[in-house]
C-alpha cells in the first residue's frame, strides 16, 4: 500500500510541476512580466553566442521529449522506473527540461515587425489565447488524464490494471490529425512583437514538432492499423473543408 500511495503522490507532483511549467511558458511566450525570465529582453551575449545556446536548450528538449516518447525506449528504462509511473516520469522530464529552456534562454535582439494599433495588438494576443486553449482543449479530446500520467498512478492505486486508450478521433481530430500541434502552432507565431528571437524560438518549435510528427505517426500506425485510413482521409495540420469521406473513397476507386 506504501508503494501505491508514493506512485500516486509522485504523479501528482509531477503533473502539478506539468501545469505550472504550462503557465510559465504562456507567460514566458507571451512576456508577459511575471517571471524573471521570459523569450524577449535585452541580448547579454553577442548574437551568435545566444544562438548557439539557444540552438542547444532546444535539442535538449526535443531530444528528451522524443526519445522518452519511443516504445523501444519505454521497454528499457521501465526495467527500472515503474510502469505505472513511467507516463509521470516523461511528464516531469519534460516539464524539466522546458524550465530549463526558460531559465537559460538567451535574446538575440532585433525586430522584424511590431503592431502598434491597440485593435491588431488584442486581436494578436486573442490569436495566441486561441493557440493555448486548443493545445487543452486537444488534451481532453484524447484524455487528458492519460496523456499526463495520472490516469495510470490512479488506477494502480485502486490496484486496477492499466488499459491503453483506444485510437480515436473525435471534435477537431475529424478536422486535422494533430490539433494539439496546431495550437502550439498558433501560440508560438501569433504576437504582435516579432522579435528575431522570437521568430527563432517558434521557427525552432516549428520544425521539432514537425519531425516530432514524423515519428509519433509511424509509432501511432504500429499501434492502431486504423491509423493508415486516418491519415489517408484526414490532412495533417491544415484543415481540408468540402471534401467528405465519400469523395475520398471515390478517388481511390478511380486510382
Ligand atoms: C502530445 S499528444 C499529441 C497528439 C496529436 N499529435 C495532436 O497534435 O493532437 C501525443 C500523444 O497523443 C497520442 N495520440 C495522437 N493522436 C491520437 C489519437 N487520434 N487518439 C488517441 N491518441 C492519440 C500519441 O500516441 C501520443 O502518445
Amino acid at each position: 500500500m506504501f508503494k501505491r500511495i508514493s506512485i500516486f503522490l509522485y504523479g501528482l507532483t509531477s503533473y502539478a510541476i506539468f501545469l505550472a511549467t504550462f503557465l510559465c511558458l504562456i507567460a514566458f511566450v507571451g512576456n508577459f512580466p511575471l517571471l524573471p525570465a521570459s523569450l524577449d529582453g535585452v541580448p547579454r551575449l553577442l548574437p551568435l553566442e545566444a544562438l548557439g545556446i539557444d540552438i542547444l536548450l532546444l535539442a535538449m528538449f526535443a531530444v528528451q521529449h522524443s526519445l522518452m516518447a519511443r516504445p523501444a525506449f519505454k521497454r528499457w528504462w521501465t526495467r527500472w522506473v515503474p510502469v505505472e509511473a513511467e507516463r509521470s516520469t516523461y511528464v516531469l522530464f519534460s516539464s524539466l527540461a522546458l524550465l530549463l529552456l526558460m531559465v537559460f534562454w538567451q535574446p538575440v535582439g532585433g525586430v522584424f515587425w511590431s503592431a502598434e494599433h491597440p485593435l491588431i495588438r488584442g486581436l494578436l494576443y486573442a490569436v495566441f489565447a486561441s493557440g493555448w486553449l486548443l493545445v487543452l482543449y486537444s488534451t481532453f479530446l484524447i484524455n487528458h488524464f492519460d496523456l499526463f500520467g495520472l490516469r495510470q498512478v490512479w488506477l494502480q492505486l485502486l490496484g486496477r490494471p492499466y488499459r491503453p486508450l483506444p485510437f480515436k478521433t473525435p471534435g477537431a481530430y475529424r478536422i486535422v490529425r494533430h490539433p494539439l500541434y496546431v495550437g502550439w502552432f498558433i501560440a508560438f507565431w501569433a504576437t504582435p512583437d516579432m522579435t528575431m528571437t522570437h521568430a527563432l524560438f517558434a521557427l525552432l518549435m516549428t520544425t521539432y514538432i514537425l519531425s516530432a510528427i514524423q515519428l509519433e505517426e509511424r509509432d501511432l500506425q504500429v499501434m492502431h492499423p486504423e491509423y493508415a485510413d486516418y491519415r489517408r482521409e484526414v490532412p495533417m495540420l491544415a484543415p481540408r473543408f468540402g471534401r467528405s469521406d465519400k469523395s475520398l473513397r471515390n478517388d481511390e476507386t478511380a486510382a
